[in-house]
């Protein structure tokens, strides 16, 4: 059986993607803000705009820490970032329903996203995500890199240089793998359900302009940001 060993440039690596990862967090904390009183939808839909807003904020800081990615094609580093932003948002957003809570507030919490406005048909495919990244019980190592192979991948719409992208996920993929390994011996196929976590995110991709477009609300205004990022308005 061969001794997984991660090297002194993969220990380098992933330092600095859970430095950036865990500098560029929201700062203030939704989860808390949701618990704490029931919004109107209309309260709702805003501080989702707000919150979804910081979160690309956050990315392009986040991303521009990632070893590599300033050296792209930059109309590739734009096609990385608007491809990604909304998977960003919702694996934060799993990450944040998952976070260990006192007993009952994750059920007070789901509540309350469910009456946010958003429509009931979303409901079933965004929490059983977010179930299904909690079952995985992940660390803030395995989350950062998650993040960062998200954002490095090769094959969203309009990257030229695919190569060059594919060059900087590789690495990522090569550390989270020997992590895996390492930290859930136990569990040979905990690498692959963690990558198909990213298969079910992109389904989550094809809702998220219809979700914010059948908010129960009328008149949904968008940040210009926003607009950039998610194909409303
Ligand atoms: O703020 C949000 N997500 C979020 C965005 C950026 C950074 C961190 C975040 F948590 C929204 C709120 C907004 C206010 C109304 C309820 C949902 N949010 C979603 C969510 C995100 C996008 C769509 Cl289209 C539908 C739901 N899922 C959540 C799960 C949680 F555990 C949580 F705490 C908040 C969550």
């Amino acid at each position: 059986k061969e001794k997984v060993k991660i090297t002194k440039e993969q220990q380098a690596l992933m330092k600095v993607v859970v430095e950036a990862y865990n500098r560029h967090q929201i700062p203030q904390d939704v989860a808390k803000k949701l618990l704490q009183e029931q919004y109107s939808e209309e309260e709702n839909f805003l501080l989702l705009t707000e919150m979804a807003t910081s979160q690309v904020q956050v990315l392009v800081e986040f991303t521009k820490n990632i070893p590599g990615f300033l050296s792209l094609n930059h109309e590739d580093q734009i096609a990385l970032l608007k491809g990604s932003a909304v998977e960003a948002m919702f694996l934060r957003s799993a990450q944040v329903f998952s976070r260990k809570m006192p007993n009952g507030h994750t059920e007070v919490l789901e509540e309350r996203i469910r009456k946010s406005g958003i429509s009931e048909e979303f409901m079933t495919p965004m929490f059983n995500f977010y179930k299904s990244i909690g079952e995985l019980h992940m660390m803030q190592e395995e989350q950062a890199l998650l993040t960062a192979i998200a954002i490095l991948t090769p094959d969203r719409p309009y990257v030229k240089d695919q190569q060059a992208v594919e060059r900087l996920q590789e690495p990522m993929l090569d550390v989270l793998r020997k992590l895996c390994v390492l930290q859930h011996p136990q569990e040979p196929q905990y690498f692959a359900r963690l990558l198909g976590r990213l298969t079910e995110l992109r389904t989550l991709n094809h809702y998220h302009a219809e979700m914010l477009t059948s908010w129960r609300m009328n008149d949904h205004k968008f940040t210009p940001l926003l607009c950039e990022i998610w194909d409303v308005e």
